[in-house]
């Protein structure tokens, strides 16, 4: 069983609460959806956290409320002993070039109207770090992308590329921690193990800390340490990856995993 080092947090999320307003309908009093109820966890240093449950029960919220992106409506985010949403607006500049987000969509999230190299330097200058062009190759390099990408607009290469090209931005700043939203959702099965490999290299080299989102529960065992099943807001069962994989205790979880087509199958050999 992989023992989780709780001393070492890299961010922590204690209490969170967020409601969202729903639009009024009528006369009738202000209604709320609460997206996330009561979460605690703390992403560690070294350690990928899977956050696995069906679509709306509260994963994108928790991610972005550990990304300081929204205020929580109760409860805080600390990293490393700070508390970054005791000011609300925008968080503390410190925490916002430390703390990266990599998208699910490659398409999206990157600017057709910049070349990938100003794509990629774009944090760096934003935050005046050093020779950009030596920077963009290094970066370049880490995603194992060559450096004739450079010139070219995002909407050349291949989905696989593209999310390469988003790694490489996201991690332009060597930023701990790491929220992963579906990182390799919309790829094609073919190219999301390299994809994935690409994050087990910082972690190995510096020890960043992931929370990693997926409705794919295979891929979460493949790559995460401890595990969070949220269901409707709630972390309704969490602790290490062999324990929720192999004997889960909550009936949501039994649920999910049962979901699993490879499961089935094995199931279904079993029997
Ligand atoms: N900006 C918003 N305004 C109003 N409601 C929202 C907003 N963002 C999320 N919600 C609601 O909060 C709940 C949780 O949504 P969230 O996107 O966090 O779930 P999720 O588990 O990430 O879903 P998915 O897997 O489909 O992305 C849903 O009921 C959603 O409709």
């Amino acid at each position: 069983m992989t023992v989780v080092d709780e001393r070492r947090p890299r961010a922590s999320a204690e209490h969170l609460v967020k409601e969202f307003p729903l639009p009024r309908t009528g006369g009738g009093a202000p209604r709320s959806v609460r997206a996330v109820n009561d979460v605690s966890r703390a992403v560690q240093r070294g350690r990928t956290l899977g956050l696995v449950g069906e679509s709306g029960s509260g994963k994108s919220t928790t991610a972005r409320l550990l990304l300081r992106l929204v205020q929580p409506t109760s409860g805080r985010i600390v990293a490393d002993g700070q508390d970054v949403t005791a000011v609300k607006g925008a968080a503390p500049r410190a925490f916002r070039r430390r703390a990266q987000l990599v998208h699910q969509n490659p398409y999206a999230s990157l600017d057709p109207r910049f070349s990938i190299a100003e794509i990629i330097t774009e944090p760096s200058r934003a935050f005046r770090v050093g020779d950009r062009a030596a920077r963009a190759r290094e970066l370049l390099d880490r995603v194992a992308l060559p450096s004739a990408v450079l010139g070219r607009r995002p909407a050349e290469p291949s989905g696989g590329r593209r999310q390469r090209v988003a790694i490489a931005r996201a991690l332009a700043l060597e930023p701990d921690p790491v929220v992963c939203d579906e990182p390799v959702s919309a790829l094609d099965v073919s190219v999301q193990a390299p994809v994935l490999e690409l994050l087990a290299e910082p972690q190995a080299r510096r020890g960043v800390a992931y929370l990693f989102i997926s409705h794919d529960l295979a891929v979460v065992r493949q790559i995460a340490h401890t595990v969070v099943v949220m269901m409707d807001g709630r972390a309704v069962e969490q602790g290490p990856v062999a324990d929720i994989f192999g004997s889960p205790s909550h009936d949501y979880t039994r649920e999910l995993l049962a979901a699993i087509p490879g499961r089935r199958a094995q199931a279904t050999e079993d029997s």
